[in-house]
């Protein structure tokens, strides 16, 4: 668990005492208060990232200050501490934006230290977000994880060495995204950025976009256009897919990328540019050049730097991030008032495979938005708009191969549960006693799945 700032408002001695002890060693400030005065007084003095709060106080209810707090706060991450018989409103409050709620007394202090690092993770996301937001306008590259930090910083570094660069990464990761921050992050950044896809159009048609042409030059050249090269001058060209390329214009970006200098199609006059080349790839250039599509000379000439970016799910730690940048950006787009994710729908969020990686949790994302009513998203509400994401390749042939770990785990976990609840009779606390699992992580558990529903 990070170093964090928790506010902790219970009467109870012993509660806090307990929680005192379980967060002492981990975070830096913890601030305990015993009323709801003096629980006012911490919040006003203090920036908490997260609250731990009892719902019933000598002077007030838990839940209405927490309201009072989330006015002032609206991203405030709090985490309800609530008596059996008072979990109806604790639930309803996670309708309202509520991380969680845990009953006392508690039964599971490892489930409780996960929850709480669970919501300082969201606390994180959040913050890190407004911080990208206040500093940033250009491209960025979203992300924690000790991968991405990483790649950022060589971009950082690469960007200002006007050298050559090759991403490496499968469709999805963000190379067009770190392609764009190497231009803004350069001393070409007031110049133009251009970018062509190699593996969206036919040999000529790429070849006349590249180089440019003159009138006449071919059926359809109804007048002399300047090309790709040309128009990069001075600043940057993102050559996307590159291992798509024809043999034939490898040879003539070869040509152009040795000399500096190209003629346009039809035409023999030289002309020179002086741009910075970015190239992408999908799949590992090394082995184009290997199984013979790819000249090896070109891929000498354009490897120079090497960056590659991570599939999301080698960077599960920030699918959190992820998702709640982009449900901020989708809601701001649409203007509707959706959110936050509940710690069930983050987790399901995570163990999702994706393999589309960080273009298919933003176009879920961006479809939960369009068809969400308004309010907390919780899993019921993904069901579709995960699977409504186009399946991956081995899907897309119809070989599903074999499910991935996680993927198997959520799939037992949901249909146990299912079973267990039909044995039970429908009976939560007979399923508790037949599984084992104490009856609140049971219901929990069956939530996340809506299983059994408030
Ligand atoms: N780390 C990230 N932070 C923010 N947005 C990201 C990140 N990675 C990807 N995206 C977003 O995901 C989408 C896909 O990213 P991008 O087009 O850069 O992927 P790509 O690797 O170039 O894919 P392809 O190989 O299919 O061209 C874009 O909308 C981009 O803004």
């Amino acid at each position: 668990m990070q170093s964090a700032k928790i506010l902790v408002v219970d009467d109870d001695h012993f509660t806090r005492t307990l929680l005192d002890g379980l967060l002492r060693g981990r975070c830096l400030d913890l601030r305990l208060a015993e009323t709801g005065g003096q629980a006012r007084a911490a919040f006003a003095a203090e920036d908490f990232n997260l609250v731990l709060m009892d719902q019933r106080l000598p002077d007030a209810n838990g839940l209405d200050l927490l309201r009072e707090f989330r006015k002032i706060r609206p991203r405030l991450t709090a985490i309800m501490i609530t008596g059996h018989a008072d979990v109806k409103d604790a639930m309803a409050a996670v309708r309202e934006g509520l991380f969680d709620y845990r009953t006392k007394p508690f039964e599971d202090l490892d489930d409780l230290e996960r929850v709480i690092g669970k919501a300082l993770e969201m606390d994180r996301a959040y913050r890190e977000i407004d911080a990208l937001k206040a500093s940033l306008a250009g491209p960025s590259l979203i992300g924690a994880s000790p991968v991405v930090m990483r790649l950022a910083e060589q971009i950082r570094q690469v960007a200002k060495l006007d050298t050559t660069v090759l991403l490496e990464g499968e469709s999805g990761t963000g190379k067009d995204v770190v392609a764009r921050m190497l231009h803004a992050e350069s001393r070409r950044a007031k110049a133009p950025y251009l970018d062509v896809n190699c593996g969206a159009l036919p040999e000529s048609l790429l070849e006349g976009l590249l180089f440019g042409y003159e009138k006449g030059a071919f059926t359809g050249a109804a007048k002399t256009t300047a090309g790709t090269f040309e128009k990069a001058h001075g600043g940057s060209l993102f050559l996307d897919e590159i291992a798509d390329m024809s043999p034939k214009l490898q040879s003539s970006l070869l040509r152009v990328l040795q000399d500096g200098a190209f003629s346009r199609v039809g035409a023999t006059e030289r002309r020179s540019s002086d741009f910075r080349l970015i190239c992408a790839t999908n799949r590992p250039l090394a082995a184009a050049v290997a199984a013979g599509s790819f000249r090896e000379d070109l891929f000498y000439r354009i490897n120079v730097v090497v960056l590659r970016l991570p599939p999301l799910r080698d960077r599960v730690g920030d699918v959190v991030l992820l998702a709640t940048h982009f449900l901020d950006h989708f809601t701001a787009k649409f203007g509707k008032k959706v959110g936050p994710f509940s710690p069930a729908a983050l987790r399901a969020l995570e163990i999702q495979p994706w393999p589309g990686n960080v273009r298919q949790l933003k176009h879920a994302i961006e479809r939960l938005v369009a068809l969400h009513p308004g309010g907390p998203v919780d899993v019921p509400h993904l069901d579709g708009v995960i699977e409504a994401v186009a399946p991956g390749p081995a899907a897309a042939v119809g070989a599903p191969g074999p499910l991935g770990y996680q993927q198997a785990r959520h799939d037992f976990e949901r249909d146990y549960l299912r079973g267990l609840l039909a044995a039970a009779g429908g009976n939560i606390s007979e399923a508790a006693r037949l599984s084992g699992i104490p009856r609140q992580n049971l219901y929990v558990r069956m939530k996340r799945w809506a299983i059994v529903t408030d």
